[in-house]
């Protein structure tokens, strides 16, 4: 399915492949439409460089000459009008790439870039009459490319001037923030091309400003595993968001993009009703899938928003060039960065601080699975006091913004400050070795521990 009333792209492909054992520099061009599509492994890394003509990488676009280096990905670069792109790489980089010209089946881009257009339009029509802009939410199967798609929106978006509100409603994947958390920030300004999206906050210095998220810890996989808990914060999230909208005018006549983890093939409909209620969302797009789309045709289409709007539900084709990354690739990732958010990356160099703390000097909080039940407990029992042990070992453990007297409600329910990492546990002299991006006093804040992300083999020695 496309957006109706647009055009679709010749169909012819032309693909070449380019291994990094052939040639360590090369220049590439590319026509019009074309995505020059690549995947670093981890410990890789690929140069880009735009020679001329302009390029972009999910909707941010690239500088001239401004060499861009990628590592443990698998993404594209694509352009409009047609570039040229040096790249280039160190012996023995392990990545693979190739140019795909457009086939009508195989780029949504025209319709990605149209809907963009579509947005703006009732972005400037709220700036007219003072109302909200658009809130978007995106979902589709796992590996539709939804991530990619909030960004380009995003990336198109902040070049016009706008500051789209960002949410991620993917437990799995974290926005500014570690895994494990449901986050939202506004975009004012560009995304860094190499990265996700952009540095998290404890990056240090960076030439592109750092967006602050507001993050909330949910700490597991799925959304199946508490799935009170995880609407409970969905719910903090579109209050605290809704609220960020509203006091400052250009955040507000900009609207929403809502990243959502994929619907699964149990549905997963549960929670993306109550992410469609709780943000007032009036557009849903479903990328790459024809059954979720008139699934959501059939739950939305029509109803209105508590704003009195309706709801509008888009499909959208994927594209061809979406690769799915297995779960050793995710779990890479993961550790990467983690691994960033403690130690930097290669562009700045962080040194966390250790500190040692007795158990009893700590306020450890863990959460709970209750996949199952239905009943109130398994939200007001979301979390509960643990006892430091060795389990913890090689966890992050979120930092809440709550106090240590305050009550198991209160902190379930808080916002996260940031992480500190177990680098070791002594349960025989009761003592734990944590590392924090900041010297702060931990014994003052509430930890929670989750299950998500997992236990990184080893963050130091
Ligand atoms: N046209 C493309 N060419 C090459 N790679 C692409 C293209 N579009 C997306 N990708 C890559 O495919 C991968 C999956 O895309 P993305 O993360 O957007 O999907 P998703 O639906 O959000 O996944 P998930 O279900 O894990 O949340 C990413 O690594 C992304 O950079």
């Amino acid at each position: 399915m496309s957006i109706p009333g647009l055009g679709q792209i010749a169909p012819t492909a032309v693909q070449t492949t380019t291994s990094a054992a052939v040639s360590p520099t090369t220049t590439q061009s590319l026509e019009p439409f074309w995505e020059y599509r690549f995947e670093v492994a981890h410990g890789s890394t690929l140069n880009i460089k735009l020679v001329s003509g302009t390029a972009e990488k999910d909707g941010t676009e690239l500088a001239p000459s401004t060499p861009y280096a990628f590592t443990a990905t698998k993404t594209r670069i694509n352009t409009w009008h047609g570039c040229t792109l040096e790249i280039s790489s160190e012996p023995g980089a392990v990545y693979d790439a190739y140019t795909s010209e457009p086939t009508a089946d195989e780029t949504p881009m025209v319709s990605y870039v149209n809907l963009h257009f579509k947005l703006d339009g009732l972005r400037a029509t709220a700036e007219r009459t003072g109302q909200m802009g658009p809130r978007v939410l995106v979902i589709g199967p796992p590996n539709s490319g939804k991530t990619s798609l909030v960004r380009m929106l995003t990336g198109w978006a902040t070049r016009v001037g706008r500051q789209p509100l960002v949410v991620n409603a993917d437990c799995r994947e974290g926005m500014l923030a570690l895994p494990g958390t449901l986050s939202a920030a506004v975009f004012a300004t560009i995304i860094d091309p190499t990265s996700e999206w952009g540095s998290t906050p404890s990056s240090g210095p960076s030439p592109v400003p750092v967006k602050l998220p507001l993050a909330y810890y949910y700490g597991m996989a799925s959304p199946d595993d508490n799935p009170r808990f995880f609407k409970r914060l969905l719910s903090r999230l579109a209050v605290a968001s809704t609220s960020r909208l509203t006091e400052d005018p250009g955040v507000k006549t900009s609207g929403m993009l809502i990243d959502s983890g994929g619907v699964n093939a149990k549905g997963g409909y549960d929670h993306i009703a109550h992410i469609v209620a709780e943000f007032s969302v009036n557009i849903v797009l479903v990328v790459g899938s024809e059954r979720v789309g008139s699934e959501m045709q059939k739950r939305f289409a029509g109803q209105q928003t508590s704003l009195g709007e309706t709801i509008t539900v888009v499909g959208l084709d994927k594209s061809g060039g979406v690769v799915e990354r297995d779960a050793g690739f995710m779990q890479q990732v993961r550790e990467a960065a983690i691994r960033e958010y403690f130690f930097g990356s290669s562009k700045t160099t962080l040194s966390p601080f250790t500190q040692q703390m007795d158990f009893a000097a700590l306020s450890m909080w863990k959460v709970n699975q209750a996949p199952t039940a239905s009943d109130e407990d398994s939200y007001s029992e979301a979390i509960e006091k643990a006892e430091p042990s060795l389990m913890m070992q090689n966890c992050t453990l979120a930092v809440m913004y709550a106090t240590v007297h305050d009550t198991a409600e209160t902190i379930r329910d808080s916002n996260v400050m940031g992480f500190v990492y177990v680098a070791e546990v002594d349960e025989k002299r009761r003592k734990l070795k944590v590392l924090a991006p900041v010297s702060a006093r931990l014994g003052d804040r509430p930890l929670l521990w989750g299950s998500w992300p997992e236990p990184m083999v080893s963050l130091v020695g």
